[in-house]
């Protein structure tokens, strides 16, 4: 027989528990909130804004800011290392300067990982791939990409842009009239990325220009479309919880999809779910696809240039040396590919419709740019890569978009281990915000014009340019963006094209454009721009 508990275990009600977890937790949230980060935080004397909600610190200046510039402020104010409060007392640094970079991007990659949320909510989206895992794995994996983003495979690549640029061209030109017609830039940019990224990676015929049905393209859209600071922020909450990640990966989770969305906050989750099954299942198609056309036509394979043809073709090579040899699942192959359409579609789209937008309200430099490419084009409608890359003002145009307007405005570490960054000591667990607007447009760098659209600055840098640390728009280190060079080439292919038949314009007097905040950095309102033939 078990013993009597104490009389005063045997006296207590349901009511007397209730009291004591509310009082623990308000302890929890008064010291966790209020009390640790003003008294015993070793971040504490980090100078910062202060923090009015003692429950979401700044969270909500950050889900409803423009993107990048409440850290550009408080840089201004308080920098170079700034502390800032997130959810319930959760301490993050921002950090801009190149000792700081350094050392968490280059130096201490290893120490200051992606944070778990961070790479949860990208290996969900954009498959499990270079973008969420690190150390050793992610050294292994990159050396197995790296072939696919050479030069030498680029310059092969390049001609695979011009079906859909020239099919972009086609319909503008169709649809503009005397006088011009007023387009959603983005949309037409998400469209011609979406065609080229999927070319390029898969060797699939999207055609998302002409077919707007193209289950791919409706896929993407209906991605792309819950892609807002409010839906991030909640799938941040979601995902946190243990077991989240995983439930919403699975069969289960998707088979009861309609169910989870009529959950209050989860109602973005059921067209999530959808959207990625459909993206997976096409992506699993096309692989067997051609590992079916590798057994029956190895030429025909040989020439193929997409991503997954090359890593199909690895994979064989590397099983005929060794058929006992340990190689990349069918599964792993299509995350990976995943990963590339993910991060190169809608980045590359945003860059080409701010470059758009900085051009149509900067006529001088949009004008320089068809007196150097039209020549180009009439030469040949198809530049390859080495004269794309030889345009120097094209060069300094797209440069100058990327610094002032970069696609990611922003992103995360987590410091792993207690240590010095900045002469700042940063406690394991803190979360470091890289601000690569803020970055990119410091004044001690770059001077008063800082924040302005000035292409010509690229001719004659300044002094404190550091070619690594400056321009921050693809960062650096072994997670440095490895589509950089790809996606430079591609934007620069487009812009060729659109600016030697097209001029850009504001769509109507005092147009101003409202980048918003989420993972990466798109107009709000699809960029309305005025477009014209050229005479
Ligand atoms: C203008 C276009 C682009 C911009 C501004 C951009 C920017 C970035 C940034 C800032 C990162 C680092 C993210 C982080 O560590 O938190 C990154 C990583 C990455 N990007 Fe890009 N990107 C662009 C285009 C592309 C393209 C076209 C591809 C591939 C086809 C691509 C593939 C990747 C991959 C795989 C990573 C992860 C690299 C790693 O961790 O090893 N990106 N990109």
């Amino acid at each position: 027989m078990l013993p009597k508990p104490p009389a005063i275990l045997q006296s207590l009600q349901i009511h007397h528990v209730s009291y004591f977890v509310a009082g623990y937790a308000l302890y929890v949230l008064l010291y966790r909130a209020m009390v640790y980060p003003r008294f015993f935080s070793p971040l504490s004397k980090v100078p910062g804004p202060p923090s009015k909600n003692l429950l979401l610190g700044h969270y909500l200046t950050f889900v409803k800011g423009e993107a990048g510039i409440p850290q550009r402020e408080w840089a201004k104010q308080y920098g170079p290392v700034v502390r800032m409060m997130g959810v319930l007392g959760r301490e993050r640094l921002i950090l801009l300067s190149p000792e700081a970079l350094q050392q968490i991007m280059v130096k201490g990659w290893l120490e200051n990982p992606r944070p778990q949320f961070l790479r949860d909510i990208l290996g969900l989206v954009a498959g499990y791939g270079l973008l969420t895992i690190t150390g050793d794995a992610h050294k292994q994996l990159r050396k197995t990409m790296n072939p696919a983003f050479s030069v030498q495979n680029l310059m092969a690549q390049t001609d695979m842009y011009y079906e859909p640029i020239e099919g972009l061209v086609e319909i503008l030109k169709e649809q503009v009239k005397d006088g011009g017609k007023v387009f959603p830039m983005y949309e037409w940019m998400g469209k011609v990325t979406l065609d080229i990224i999927c070319e390029t990676a898969f060797g699939y015929k999207t055609d998302s220009l002409h077919d707007p049905h193209n289950e791919l393209a409706v896929a993407f859209e209906k991605l792309l479309a819950l892609q807002s600071g409010v839906n991030i922020a909640k799938l941040i909450a979601v995902i946190s919880l243990p077991g989240a990640p995983r439930l919403l990966a699975s069969d289960w989770g998707f088979r009861h999809r309609k169910l989870i969305g009529r959950i209050p906050l989860l109602d973005s989750l059921e067209p999530l779910m959808e959207s990625l099954r459909s993206i997976r299942s096409i992506s699993r198609q096309m692989l067997r696809d051609k590992v079916a056309d590798l057994s029956v036509a190895p030429d025909d394979m040989s020439t193929k240039k997409d991503i997954m043809s090359l890593l199909v073709r690895a994979r064989k090579a590397e099983l005929d040396l060794d058929p006992t040899v340990d190689t990349m699942s069918d599964t792993a192959m299509v995350d990976q590919v995943l990963t590339f359409l993910a991060a190169g579609h809608e980045t590359t789209a945003s860059g080409l419709s701010w470059t758009l937008w900085l051009l149509a309200n900067d006529q001088e430099s949009q004008r320089r740019l068809r007196e150097e490419v039209t020549p180009v084009y009439k030469a040949n409608p198809r530049p390859d890569y080495r004269t794309l890359k030889s345009l120097v003002w094209l060069d300094c145009v797209v440069n100058e978009s990327l610094r002032v307007l970069p696609p990611v405005p922003q992103t995360m570490r987590m410091a792993d281990t207690t240590d010095y960054i900045d002469g700042v000591l940063v406690p394991k667990g803190t979360l470091l915000n890289i601000p690569i607007r803020a970055i990119n447009t410091w004044k001690q760098v770059w001077g008063e014009d800082a924040e302005e659209f000035r292409p010509a600055r690229w001719l004659d840098l300044p002094k404190a340019y550091n070619s690594t640390f400056s321009m921050f728009s693809f960062i650096t280190g072994p997670h440095g963006c490895i589509g950089k060079t790809m996606a430079v080439s591609e934007m620069k292919a487009v812009l060729v094209a659109v600016i030697a038949n097209f001029e850009f314009n504001p769509a109507y007097v005092g147009q101003v454009t409202h980048p918003a905040a989420a993972i990466t950095m798109k107009p709000e309102d699809n960029m309305p721009l005025l477009v014209t033939r050229v005479a």
